[in-house]
């Protein structure tokens, strides 16, 4: 298999750089942008003032190292493996636990499309607590933690920023439960990254096939995409076909945190048929995704049977896939919902795997009439109970969140949240803010996601301009990750994290020097920035065609403030 329908050379004037970890032997991953240096004639004297590079936060793994040749039909290399290879709380299985799992892999038939270099999964041993908040709570700062440390801070030392964020922090905010680093032992390919509202704001992407569409090239080209672009996870929504052989795929080639709904495979395995869903299957399907490096589950279990009747008052009921497939199993079988019957059992086994739980929000709003209702803040405590249970556990938390709320609403779900759940990070599906722009979702949403993360929430989920509508391609994941970039970066200036503003300030600068390649160079989209100066520029470089040379104020202000250097 292939990836070259996309271009991941569209970064200029950007070199890949490591910074040594101080405690553990890492090398963190980042992005430098060179810049030109400002010239300045002055009274006839020509003068020129360095500009420092700016470093920036990288997600886009081995695919922009020119030093490493990646080959999907290899993976990524596995360099949190020898991070752990000494641990002893660890151990090597002799091939896969799951009957799914080992019945798909003595299908020969699916030969052709499965990924062939596999690797036998880990596993805690018995009554070892290997999770990132078990670790934390000993006391221990784990190589992830210190990677996350030195990522956040975008080597921003280098210019003399003061930051509060060190390994210590990240280790008592995982060990609080405030923070979260999905890391699951069988996924060493992905490149740490913290979820915690001390940190910078996180942006999920969502791909995946669905019954009509992708294979497993387009889905792999996605993911790929998806990080180049800066998404910080990942989650592979796939209800389609061949759903275990594609996630492979996308797991051995994704650096970053992989997310998936366990109850969409688990509905697939019984043909759609929610009366048929057992505990059984599902937990057969966790231990399946687990050993393959699933990060994190979205589990819908605070989906109560005596909520269902409230969705009558709404006016687009469950608007949740994993929500509404729970509830209508709780009303078919007259029983309580058997994710929340068994959490404690699915708490057992996502900590022998360090696989994080980010709790559905199966009662989220799908429409603004319906945002803050009953059965949406019911849930939310449900999802409460459990993040104490999972903490019990030693298993990280995320809360997820919606949907569809108007502006003058969004407040009331961080507090909200923050009361319910004890400071666990908010992971939030926008919110879109009004309901009457399909093909624009993705800007509705960013609203909303721009607000809640300046209020708290640790990581907002992107929305395509498909929304609502059909399944996103490629050019829709590329604008909606930069989408998303836009609101979680304006959310960090809000915030005031440590460093945050130093790419504002040298684009600024670039822009107000005439400097436009690193104008181009340090935005989110160069290849965009730049196509649409070039196609309309008129050869002096010291104006656009925006306002023309003699009405370009930044040049007439630059002549006055030139002639009263002294
Ligand atoms: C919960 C959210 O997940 C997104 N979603 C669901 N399935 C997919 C998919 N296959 N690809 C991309 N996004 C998806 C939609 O945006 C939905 O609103
Ligand atoms: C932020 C976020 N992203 C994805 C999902 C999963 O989808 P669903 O609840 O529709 O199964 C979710 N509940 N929340
Ligand atoms: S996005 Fe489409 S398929 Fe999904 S709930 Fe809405 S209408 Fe149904
Ligand atoms: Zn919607």
């Amino acid at each position: 298999m292939e990836i070259n329908d996309i271009d991941l050379q569209s970064y200029p004037g950007s070199e890949k750089v490591y910074v040594d970890g101080k405690i553990h032997n890492i090398k963190v991953a980042m992005r430098k942008v060179s810049l030109t240096p400002t010239v300045k004639i002055i009274n006839g004297e020509r003068l020129v003032y360095e500009n420092a590079p700016v470093y920036i936060y990288d997600t886009s793994g081995p695919y922009t190292d020119s030093s490493i040749n990646t080959d999907i039909n290899k993976g990524l290399p596995r360099t949190r493996e020898s991070w752990t290879a000494e641990r002893d709380d660890l151990e090597q299985l002799d091939g896969i636990t799951s009957d799914y799992g080992r019945r798909r892999e003595a299908d020969t038939s699916l030969d052709s499309i499965r990924f062939t270099h596999r690797h036998a999964p880990r596993k805690a041993r018995k009554g070892a607590a290997i999770t990132q908040m078990a670790l934390a709570r000993k006391g221990i700062i784990t190589p992830e933690m210190e990677y996350v440390a030195i990522r956040e801070n975008m080597n921003n030392d280098m210019l003399g920023i003061k930051s509060h964020i060190t390994p210590e922090l990240v280790r008592e905010e995982i060990a609080a439960g405030r923070a979260v680093i999905p890391a699951n032992i069988n996924h060493p390919e992905s490149e740490p990254m913290i979820i915690g509202s001390k940190f910078l704001v996180k942006l999920n992407t969502n791909i995946g096939n669905s019954a009509l569409s992708s294979g497993i090239e387009e889905e792999v080209s996605k993911a790929v995409w998806s990080c180049y672009w800066g998404g910080d996870t990942l989650m592979d929504l796939s209800t389609g076909e061949n759903i275990h052989e594609t996630r492979e795929w996308i797991i051995r080639n994704c650096p970053v945190p992989v997310g998936t709904v366990p109850v969409y495979q688990a509905l697939e395995k019984v043909n759609g048929d929610v009366n048929a869903l057992t505990w059984e299957i599902y937990r057969d399907t966790l231990i399946e995704q687990a050993e393959q490096g699933v990060d994190y589950f979205t589990i819908h279990a605070g989906v109560l049977r005596a909520h269902a009747d409230l969705i009558q008052e709404r006016l687009t009921g469950i608007v949740s896939r994993g929500g509404s497939i729970m509830t209508q199993w709780t009303v078919l079988h007259n029983e309580e919902n058997f994710l929340y019957t068994h959490f404690e059992d699915i708490c057992e086994i996502l900590a022998s795997y360090d696989v994080a739980v980010s709790l559905g929000d199966g009662m989220r709003p799908g429409c603004i009439h319906d945002a803050n209702d009953k059965s949406q803040f019911l849930e939310l405590d449900v999802l409460g109970e459990l993040t104490e249970i999972a903490w019990r556990h030693n298993v990280q938390v995320l809360i997820e969140g919606p949907g569809h709320v108007p502006m003058h609403k969004i407040r009331e779900n961080m507090d909200r949240q923050l009361s319910s759940c004890h400071e666990a990070p908010f992971y939030t599906l926008g919110p879109l803010t009004t309901d009457i722009a399909p093909g624009y979702d993705h800007i509705t949403s960013a609203i909303g996601a721009a607000q809640i993360a300046w209020m708290g929430t640790a990581m907002i989920c992107y929305v395509t301009p498909k929304e609502h509508l059909a399944l996103p391609d490629l050019e829709d994941v590329r604008n909606g990750v930069i989408t998303y970039k836009i609101a979680a970066h304006a959310a960090d200036l809000a915030k005031g994290h440590p460093g945050a503003q130093v790419r504002d300030d040298a684009m600024s600068k670039a822009r107000y020097d005439f400097r436009w390649k690193d104008q181009f160079n340090l935005s989110l989209d160069p290849a965009r920035s730049r196509q649409y100066y070039v196609e309309s520029h008129k050869g002096d470089d010291r104006f656009c065609t925006m306002c023309g040379p003699n009405f370009c104020a930044m040049r007439i202000s630059q002549s006055v403030a030139d002639n009263c250097v002294k």
